[in-house]
């Protein structure tokens, strides 16, 4: 069964205090709650408390989106330059690349996430800083030829103003900066509200950011525990602009709500429930090495993963026996151990939902062939990485998004089969097939009903791919040349009676 590791070979994880910080940042000062009250932030592998940060209130908030659009006005933002902006962003980019080890260790202590990937996400997250800094400068207009003499008709790109940004704590860092980048970029200056879980993290790159230069008020960070009336805030302020939001559909839907009497701008990157389909037509052990990549990065906690695996008749015993030893081999326990390759689930509530949804699927008559069961032996937020074979369409493993690292298998005998149970979700975010037949790949790429597909690949993020999705799973695109639309307006301007002769 799994492999699971020893306190012993706990790897030395050097001290990462540096970069921690316990307080918000509004206008360019680290500052307390107004309240003076504050909240523990937990290693989800221990249960160890390893901060407490200030727990801000709807006032505090005030105060940051008015900093935010002071900074937006004033003239050490206004004036500057899209080079200008651009090369404070590479400042900030050099920064995180030196301080990476850091921000892995704190993103890993608060997240649970295992250290090699939250090295990885510092790499992934780092280089939207890095995009963002290169389109800075490449936000063009137009100029459009004139349907009557003596006209130009120009039209330019400017920012909207103050941008609130909502995160959630799976991808502590790029969450921020995939927001973030592109906000700075336009011109815009930020509001940021962590999540709850990972709030050191974000305030660490916000360190980073203070010290590359950016000047005060045009970053600010919010920690608080008070997240609804904070959003609604947000929601209804007419001096914020636009809010960007990563987080569940159900929150997303009550923002998307709140923000329509202000006819805000939004950016909503939702749930999803990701299709997986194996076609015979596959190579098999590539399949087994995307299915595990996508199913089990961040323990199952990502917003891409691979949720619901269609297999066609074929290779179903082939890829089910090698999926099998493959996860039967993952190594689990915390996170700072540099050989761990699942940490535990964030939560007690992400436990709940996860084993929850396993029992329901026991009880409708599902086959779980590894795992199944808690791992408290090794801490009280570890699940056992499983996989469900025989999942009946009532299952809420089928019809949910786990959010855990756990495999639903549902095997299939043709194509359009495979494709309507693809498609039977209001979700549309990501969705991955394995298949060597050209013709099936371009027919069933154009067919899923999802914003991101992968063909023969089950990791797909990348900063110049647009990402986001389609139905419930959100609006708007980040990342990519896209990734701006969402921090600028457009402006047209006619020039009248012009005088050419
Ligand atoms: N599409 C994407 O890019 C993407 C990326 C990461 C996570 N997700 C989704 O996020 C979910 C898991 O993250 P989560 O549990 O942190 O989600 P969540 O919606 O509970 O929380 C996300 C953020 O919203 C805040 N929040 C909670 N209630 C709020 C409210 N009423 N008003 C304003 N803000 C509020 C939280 O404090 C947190 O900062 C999953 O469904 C996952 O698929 C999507
Ligand atoms: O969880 C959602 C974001 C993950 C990613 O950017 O690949």
């Amino acid at each position: 069964m799994f492999r699971r590791l020893s306190s012993l070979k706990v790897s030395r994880m050097r001290g990462f205090s540096a970069l921690v910080q316990t307080k918000a940042l509004v206008n360019g000062n680290w500052i307390d709650s107004s309240s003076r009250q504050t909240f523990e932030v937990k290693n989800p592998a221990t249960g160890e408390v390893i901060g407490n940060v200030p727990d801000m209130t709807v006032e505090d908030a005030q105060q940051a989106i008015d900093a935010a659009k002071q900074a937006y006005e004033s003239k050490e933002w206004r004036a500057l330059t899209a080079k200008d902006r651009s090369n404070m962003l590479k400042k900030w980019h050099g920064l995180i690349e030196k301080h990476a080890q850091e921000i892995a260790e704190i993103m890993t202590a608060e997240s649970g996430k295992p250290i090699n990937e939250a090295k990885g996400e510092v790499v992934y997250g780092n280089a939207f800083v890095e995009w963002f800094a290169e389109e800075a400068r490449r936000i063009y207009g137009e100029i459009v030829p004139s349907g009557q003499p003596n006209r130009e008709v120009i039209v330019m790109k400017q920012p909207i103003g103050v941008a609130a940004l909502i995160t959630p704590w799976n991808f502590p860092l790029a969450m921020i900066t995939r927001k973030a980048g592109a906000a700075l970029a336009a011109g815009c200056t930020v509001v940021v509200k962590p999540s709850e879980d990972t709030p050191l993290t974000a305030l660490a790159v916000a360190k980073l950011a203070e010290q590359a230069g950016i000047p005060k008020g045009v970053i600010n960070v919010v920690t608080t525990k008070k997240a609804a009336p904070i959003g609604e805030l947000f929601c209804k302020s007419p001096d914020v602009r636009g809010i960007s939001f990563t987080g569940s559909t159900q929150v997303g839907k009550l923002l998307f709500r709140n923000c329509a009497d202000g006819i805000k701008r939004v950016c909503l990157e939702l749930g999803g429930n990701a299709p997986f389909i194996v076609f015979d037509s596959a190579n098999v052990d590539k399949a087994v090495d995307g299915a595990m990549a996508s199913k089990f990065r961040n323990c199952g906690q990502t917003c891409v993963s691979a949720n619901r695996f269609f297999v066609q008749e074929g290779v179903y015993d082939k890829f089910v026996t090698k999926l099998k030893e493959r996860v039967e081999a993952l190594k689990i326990g915390d996170g700072k151990c540099s050989d761990v390759q699942i940490g535990p689930l964030i939560n007690k509530m992400q436990y709940d939902k996860v084993s929850g949804f396993v029992e329901d699927a026991r009880n409708k008559k599902a086959n779980i062939i590894v795992g199944g069961k808690g791992l408290q032996e090794v801490g009280d937020l570890f699940y056992a990485p499983t996989i469900v074979t025989d999942v009946p369409t009532s299952a809420h493993i089928y019809t949910e998004e786990v959010f855990g690292p756990v495999v639903s298998i549902i095997k299939f005998k043709d194509e359009a089969e495979a494709v309507q149970k693809a498609n039977d979700t209001q979700r549309g975010l990501a969705g991955y097939f394995y298949s060597e037949n050209l013709q099936q790949v371009f027919r069933v790429a154009k067919r899923l009903e999802v914003g991101m597909v992968g063909v023969n690949e089950g990791i797909i993020s990348a900063p110049e791919a647009p990402f986001g999705g389609v139905k419930e799973s959100g609006v708007g695109r980040e990342g990519s040349s896209h990734g701006i639309d969402d921090y600028v307006d457009i402006k047209y301007i006619c020039m009248g009676n012009l005088k050419y002769d």
